[in-house]
């Protein structure tokens, strides 16, 4: 409860009526009287329902970033901290060191993923650790899959290496697995992937992806830029919702455990809907787009900036989900903690 609504309240008075109807309810002026107003409110965003994105670098954090990232030296005091504002979550994503054709490195057992994922694991064992399962920092081409020598996409190459590159994930202690190159079929091979060695227990959350240029910041901060052009081949145009509500669909029938949408803002309707038409849950992801809209239009004060983010995040919790992933979850939770 804000102090303000504390403290201001709103006198109600019955003006001499110019209406020739009398409303049958007074639902609108209930709003007035503060304890009907508490009694009506529902449970407000808290900081277990935020997840912080963590952009994980081998050494210096990206100071010219739109969006915070986190040196992996530090990563274990930030995942502490974030644990301590009552932060459930995180989503790790790494840039890679080595490009390949193959995008090797995105399943070798020790690259900078994975060291971040037990990095985080040890810091905070019942933080839900989430990752990003996704090619694009491992492939010349920064596409989010493989391709033959022809420039084809080559799709049991790009499944199977992104099933072995959840299972190192998951080897490393990560909670949750989170395919994000827009590939029918992922989850369903992630899956299996994930049993037969023994992580069963492992959760998939793929992404449904619209394409968008809110992704840019963050292309920049992890050097995912795709080499030619600003969309990625398999992500959905922002004027076919249908798509992805099909391709939701299609994951979780291939076992997926939760989706997550992005960009979250620009996704509302999908998750509006899937709210109605399935009990998983679903997962907004407010993008470094998103971030830098709210952050650095340079038109809000620092108290309107947080009244604002509440009342964004409030949004996409009355809109349906389940966690919201934001770029704002520890300052959102430092100012919860504060009020
Ligand atoms: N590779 C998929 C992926 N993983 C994270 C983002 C964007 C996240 C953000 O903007 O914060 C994207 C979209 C993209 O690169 O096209
Ligand atoms: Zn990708």
């Amino acid at each position: 409860m804000d102090k303000q609504s504390l403290t201001d309240p709103m006198p109600v008075t019955t003006p001499a009526s110019t209406f020739s109807i009398e409303p049958v309810s007074g639902s609108s002026t209930l709003r007035g009287r503060l304890p009907l107003r508490r009694f009506l409110q529902r449970q407000p965003v808290s900081p277990a329902d935020l997840c912080m994105p963590l952009l994980v670098h081998e050494n210096e954090d990206a100071a010219d970033s739109v969006v915070p990232t986190v040196s992996l030296q530090r990563l274990s005091v930030e995942v502490r901290e974030l644990r301590r504002m009552g932060i459930g979550s995180v989503k790790i994503f790494c840039g890679g060191s080595v490009r390949d054709d193959r995008a090797c490195e995105a399943a070798s057992p020790d690259n900078l993923m994975n060291r971040a994922i037990a990095t985080a694991k040890e810091a905070a064992q019942d933080m839900a650790v989430m990752t990003e399962n996704c090619l694009c920092s491992y492939t010349h081409a920064g596409n989010c899959f493989l391709t033959n020598a022809d420039g084809v996409f080559d799709y049991e190459g790009t499944l199977t290496l992104l099933s072995e590159q959840a299972v190192q994930q998951a080897d490393a202690g990560a909670d949750i697995v989170g395919p994000a190159a827009m590939i029918d079929g992922v989850a369903a091979s992630t899956r299996q992937a994930l049993n037969q060695s023994g992580h069963r227990d492992v959760g998939i959350m793929p992404h449904v992806i619209f394409t968008s240029r809110l992704y840019d910041g963050y292309r920049r901060a992890m050097n995912a830029v795709p080499a030619r052009g600003n969309r990625r081949a398999f992500q959905i145009h922002p004027s076919c919702p249908e798509q992805a509500v099909a391709l939701a669909r299609d994951f979780l029938a291939e076992g997926a455990d939760m989706l997550l949408l992005e960009p979250a803002l620009h996704s509302l309707d999908v998750l509006v809907s899937l709210r109605q038409a399935a009990e998983v849950p679903l997962v907004p992801f407010s993008v470094s787009g998103e971030y830098a809209e709210l952050t650095r239009n340079g038109t809000l004060k620092p108290s309107e900036y947080r009244a604002v983010l509440l009342e964004r995040l409030t949004m996409f919790k009355r809109a349906g989900a389940t966690t919201i992933i934001t770029y704002a979850a520890k300052q959102a939770a430092g100012n919860l903690e504060a009020s």
